[in-house]
């Protein structure tokens, strides 16, 4: 039998098949049985990562295999830490799915709205869990690729109230940045020029910057709130400061991955409390009204699960 070619999916075509509200209930199932502690349905190692030092970036290997849905997939991602007018985004994500039997590649598509939405999606699971159960003030550190799709997605699921004629409080480094994200998103924003004005009395604060130091420092979160803090992925980079990480009880994604590629949790040396899975499994509780951080780092198994929903919605559409 002739083997099939590979189909392409374009970052336009993957737009259109994935839809949070189909890929919501599939990454809570996923991560629920990544932390079942005698898991062997879900294997995913730790992101291997190649330094890129003379562009300084790094090339991320993320390969996953979903057994109960019988889905094998790798994302290779290259991510940059840069500022300033350069024509792509920071991160360039391709997503290759398999087929689990033979091993040949039934699907190349492009990676970037896959780990837009999928990372947005999982930091809202987290706000769902952990945020306070009265949630009026949402802000935003970091006005960039991610910062849209949490924008997205956040502002879709909870209702923020209307303060000072905003719902959403955004901060970025450069104001063009920030000017730029307003412009682009469909609802309203105010910008802050300081981060500690944006942050004072927010209940949920999402940190989606490309920095390697603190950008978010306890003494200006509010006791209670809710950090979901997505950037800083490798071991020598922070956006939390060490008075965060003491006082706030810590979820990550995963514990092994925050062990090795986590520098607010690597440097502050905070103790792990829970995976987000292990919540949603309900081996371990969400302490809503404490301060709460999830550490995110992404999974192969979070994009895994959004290519596998890709796919067959667009071939159930030929
Ligand atoms: N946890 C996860 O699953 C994922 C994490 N990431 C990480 O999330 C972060 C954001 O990703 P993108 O939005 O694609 O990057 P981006 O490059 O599009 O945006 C980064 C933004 O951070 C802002 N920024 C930098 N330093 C800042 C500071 N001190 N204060 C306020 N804003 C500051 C920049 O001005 C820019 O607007 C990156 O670190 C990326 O590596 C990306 C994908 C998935
Ligand atoms: O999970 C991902 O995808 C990424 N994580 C951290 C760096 C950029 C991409």
């Amino acid at each position: 039998m002739a083997r099939e070619q590979p189909v392409f999916l374009t970052d336009d075509v993957v737009a259109r098949f994935l839809r949070y509200d189909e890929l919501i209930p599939r990454l809570e199932e996923v991560l629920g049985k990544f932390s079942l502690s005698d898991s062997t349905e879900v294997v995913q190692p730790v992101r291997f990562v190649v330094p890129i030092n003379k562009h300084n970036g790094y090339l991320g290997l993320m390969p996953a295999y979903i057994t109960h849905e019988d889905t094998l997939c790798t994302k290779m991602v290259a991510f940059y830490r840069r500022e300033g007018n350069f024509t792509l985004p920071s991160a360039q994500a391709t997503v290759l799915l398999f087929n689990p039997e033979y091993g040949n590649v039934k699907a190349v598509m492009d990676g970037s709205d896959i780990t837009h939405k999928r990372t947005a999606a999982v930091s809202a699971i987290s706000a769902k869990l952990l945020m306070p159960a009265q949630s009026d003030i949402l802000c935003i550190l970091g006005c960039g690729q991610q910062a849209v799709s949490h924008y997205e997605i956040l502002t879709q699921l909870f209702s923020f109230k209307e303060v000072n004629n905003s719902k959403v409080r955004v901060c970025s480094r450069r104001l063009e940045t920030a000017e730029r994200f307003a412009v682009n998103v469909k609802g309203p924003v105010k910008i802050f020029s300081s981060a500690e004005e944006a942050v004072r009395g927010a209940d949920l604060i999402i940190t989606v910057t490309n920095s390697n130091e603190p950008v978010l420092f306890g003494e200006w979160v509010k006791p209670g709130a809710h950090v979901a803090a997505v950037g800083a992925c490798r071991p020598d980079w922070r956006e939390l400061d060490d008075v965060l990480m003491r006082d706030a009880v810590i979820y990550v994604d995963s514990k092994e991955g925050a062990a090795v590629e986590s520098g607010d949790i690597i440097l502050s040396g905070a103790e792990v409390f829970a995976e987000l899975g292990e919540v949603l499994n309900g081996t371990r509780p969400a302490l809503r009204n404490k301060t709460t951080v999830f550490k995110s780092l992404g999974m192969g198994i979070q994009d895994a699960v959004a290519a596998k929903l890709v796919f067959d919605k667009w071939k159930s559409s030929q």
